[in-house]
């Protein structure tokens, strides 16, 4: 009992000192992070507003940018006033942005397969069939605004089915440069008479619709292929912050598509898993156990160091580390940015010549490619480092039964 205590007190003891210390830390790394970014002010006119349009500097590129402070709530709504947005498609997009729209208070009907996991969802979701969900061609005869937020092997497949629809006057909205960019494989082309635009958000759907939940936003690239209305690109910035967007970044169907493949077979998913499995599996195979395997790869990454990195940048990560790790990070980074230059140029080529669209399309069309993907998704789940986390995470205090 008593060295039970004398543990408890010891333990007390040092999370204070660790807390004094990060507060020391902050203290410390504060004014310079504050001069930091008073700094390019300075140094060029980093903010001009411009009837609206916002030019900024992004480490020494202007880039012009649209914010949502330009379109308050009431100018969406007397702006969109006449029109249906059709939302075809239920996934994990399909639902961010439909729901932020009607919450938005626009007027907003979904288009689904009928019966389908989708139509299950909208209807749990509050979206009633015959008033505000239809079937995916109902949806496109009704809807003004069309958003093609089907997969991408359906928008290749439904087209034929969607195409009549998309009449002259209509605008058609994508999330994805996909479907355009690759129509040699995709059979869509930009009907005539029509707005065709996109607005990509840099996330997932869910969190889409979680930060708007939580009154934040996630930042969307936009891009217009076709202005047959001469409004396509008002159009679109409107739209973006009507599906509650941050920011929005300006780009091109083709780089929208080719950045947004290759990152999330980057960083964004397929590196970081391959990262984090072959650190583990290093760690295993040197006798550390599954928990601290698990701990010093993933859990302190989501948890701890990662955050750091979002909230402030990579340095000031570094900087709220030791020394000792800051000197061999610092040492080791190269080795890793040598080691994978190579594959994320293989990659770029692989997205940019219709590799990696094309096993998209074949895969994803397939009858039972969503039992593919959830056997592929088990085998993640089932691994022994997924089954570890499952424990670490369980373990979390805010997670500790009552
Ligand atoms: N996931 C994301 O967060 C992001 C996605 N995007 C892009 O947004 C678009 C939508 O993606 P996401 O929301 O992920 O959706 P998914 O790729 O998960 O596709 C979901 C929708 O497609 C429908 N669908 C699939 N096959 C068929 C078919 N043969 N017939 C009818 N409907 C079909 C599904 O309906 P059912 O349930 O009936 O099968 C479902 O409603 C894509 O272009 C994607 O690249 C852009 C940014 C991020
Ligand atoms: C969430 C997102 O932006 C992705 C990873 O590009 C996608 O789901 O396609
Ligand atoms: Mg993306
Ligand atoms: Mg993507």
């Amino acid at each position: 009992m008593a060295s039970r205590a004398a543990s408890r007190s010891i333990a007390r003891a040092a999370s204070s000192a660790a807390r004094s210390t990060l507060a020391i830390r902050a203290l410390g790394v504060a004014p310079r992070f504050a001069a930091r970014a008073a700094a390019p002010a300075t140094a060029t006119s980093a903010f001009q507003q411009i009837r609206g349009i916002k030019t900024l500097n992004f480490g020494g590129s202007q880039e012009k940018v649209y914010e949502r402070s330009d379109w308050p709530k009431e100018k969406l709504l007397d702006y969109f006033k006449n029109d249906t947005i059709a939302v075809l498609g239920y996934g994990p997009q399909g639902h961010g942005q439909g729901l932020n729209l009607r919450d938005n208070g626009l007027n907003v009907i979904v288009g689904v397969r009928k019966d389908g996991r989708s139509w299950k969802k909208a209807v749990a979701e509050g979206w009633v069939p015959g008033k505000n969900l239809f079937t995916i061609e109902e949806a496109a005869n009704k809807g003004n605004i069309v958003f093609n937020l089907l997969s991408d092997a359906a928008q290749r497949d439904l087209w034929p089915t969607i195409k009549p629809f998309i009449t002259p006057g209509k605008t058609l909205y994508f999330s994805h440069g996909f479907a355009i960019t690759y129509k040699h494989q995709t059979n869509v082309e930009a009907p005539e008479g029509v707005d065709v635009v996109l607005c990509a958000p840099k996330g997932s759907g869910t969190t889409l619709r979680t930060l708007f939940l939580e009154g934040k936003g996630l930042n969307s690239s936009i891009a217009v292929f076709q202005d047959a209305s001469g409004h396509a690109h008002e159009r679109v910035v409107a739209l973006g912050v009507a599906i509650g967007s941050g920011y929005l970044y300006e780009t091109t169907f083709s780089k929208e598509v080719y950045s947004d493949l290759f990152g999330e077979r980057g960083v964004l998913m397929g590196a970081i898993n391959g990262l984090f499995r072959a650190q583990y599996d290093v760690l295993r195979a040197q006798g550390h156990s599954p928990s601290e395997a698990f701990n010093e790869t993933v859990e302190e990454a989501t948890q701890s160091l990662f955050p750091l990195i979002g909230a402030n940048g990579m340095d000031w990560m570094y900087a709220n580390c030791s020394v000792t790790a800051q000197r061999g990070a610092l040492d080791w980074h190269q080795k890793f940015y040598d080691a994978s230059l190579p594959v994320f140029q293989d990659l770029y080529k692989s997205v940019k010549d219709g590799t990696e669209s094309q096993r998209a399309l074949d895969k994803n069309s397939q009858a039972d490619y969503r039992e593919s993907l959830e056997k592929e998704l088990k085998e993640i789940r089932e691994s022994e480092i997924w089954r570890a986390g499952e424990t670490v995470r369980n373990l979390r205090p805010e997670n500790a039964k009552k």
